[in-house]
């Protein structure tokens, strides 16, 4: 294959060789009563962590990114592995703040770090793994969105966008923090799934559009997204202008919200559970935004690894 391809062509590529991978925010297993949930992703110095950030937030982000797709199952997390490599300049300060970030971020959302590995590597490298249990009744998938479904987010849209944004323009933004600090939505979807109102859900970690691109191919619909509800991230429009901000809540990637779709009769219930905003419906076909009427199509653009073959 001549030069780089996308993280999502070599995903099928894989999936091909391995005989068919399901594709969700975790992999699940039958455990009895429930289902064991798991989820591996892995962090770069290159790729994960602007300069500003210290080691104590990248231990953070490392956690907070794996129990994200916990909470997309709406599973209970287990616990965390934490596979560390670590480069030679690391030193004790370093190291020592960078696994009191794994272990604050698993205890503030209940749960803890059960093991790992540690090696010395190039580039700072982690690879975290993530456990979970759900209900067999309330596992929620990426399938399952029916045409006529609303289609919802919590939180805001851009925000890590505008904050990777900030960073590299040299820009100050509370947006910043978002980017460097995710909050994994775990309270909320576990809520969601208790509500019986969902449909399909998954984490937006790579941003809506692609987020809205992969739950169509797996629920096999399409989806509206009505542009003036879009929750852009506070102070976003302010910093980068209308058009650049939408861009962002669509493509940037990096905010760890949930995207999800509920039975329009299930709204009141999902409400009583978390703060959320209706940004659209389930259509039959196409990934669309409408704003004053006109429609047009939403470019399958969002964050990608690109891997050199
Ligand atoms: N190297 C791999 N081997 C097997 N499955 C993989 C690999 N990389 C990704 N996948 C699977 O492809 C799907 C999409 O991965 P990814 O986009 O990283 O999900 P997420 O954004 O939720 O972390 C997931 O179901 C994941 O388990
Ligand atoms: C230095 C640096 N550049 C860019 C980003 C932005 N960024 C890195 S990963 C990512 C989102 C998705 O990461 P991925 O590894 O695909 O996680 P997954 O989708 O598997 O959860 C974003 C927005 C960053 N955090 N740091
Ligand atoms: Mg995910
Ligand atoms: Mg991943
Ligand atoms: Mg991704």
């Amino acid at each position: 294959m001549n030069g780089a391809i996308g993280e999502r062509d070599l995903i099928r590529r894989i999936s091909v060789i391995l005989g068919g991978l399901e594709n969700d925010d975790c992999a699940v297993i039958d455990a009895g009563e429930r289902y064991l949930v798991a989820s591996t992703d892995m962090l770069h110095q290159k790729t994960d962590f602007p300069d500003i950030m210290n080691p104590w937030q990248m231990g953070w982000m490392a956690v907070a990114v794996n129990l994200s797709d916990i909470a997309a199952m709406g599973a209970e997390p287990a616990g965390v592995l934490i596979a560390a490599g670590l480069p030679p300049e690391a030193d004790q300060y370093f190291i020592d703040e960078l696994f009191s970030g794994f272990g604050d971020c698993a205890a503030l959302y209940g749960t803890r770090i059960l093991g790992g590995d540690t090696d010395s590597h190039l580039e700072l490298t982690i690879t975290g793994t993530s456990l979970g249990f759900v209900e067999k009744e309330l596992i929620l998938r990426r399938r399952g969105a029916r045409a006529g479904d609303l289609l919802c987010t919590t939180g805001s849209l851009g925000a890590a966008g505008g904050g990777l944004w900030a960073w590299q323009n040299g820009a100050k933004s509370e947006l910043i923090t978002s980017l460097l600090e995710p909050e994994p939505r775990l309270k909320e979807a576990r809520a969601l799934a208790k509500s019986g109102s969902v449909t399909a859900m998954m984490d937006n970690s790579d941003g809506l559009a692609l987020s809205l691109s992969d739950l169509s191919e797996v629920s096999g619909v399409g989806f509206l997204v009505y542009q003036d509800k879009l929750p852009l991230a506070p102070g976003l429009v302010e910093m980068v202008g209308q058009e650049n901000a939408i861009d962002m809540a669509l493509s940037a990637g990096g905010d760890y919200e949930l995207v999800f779709t509920l039975r329009s009769s299930g709204l009141e219930a999902a409400r009583r559970a978390c703060d959320l905003t209706v940004i659209g419906e389930v259509v039959e076909e196409g990934i669309w935004m409408e704003r004053a009427g006109k429609r047009r199509q939403i470019e399958r653009l969002g964050y990608e690894h690109r891997i050199g073959l």
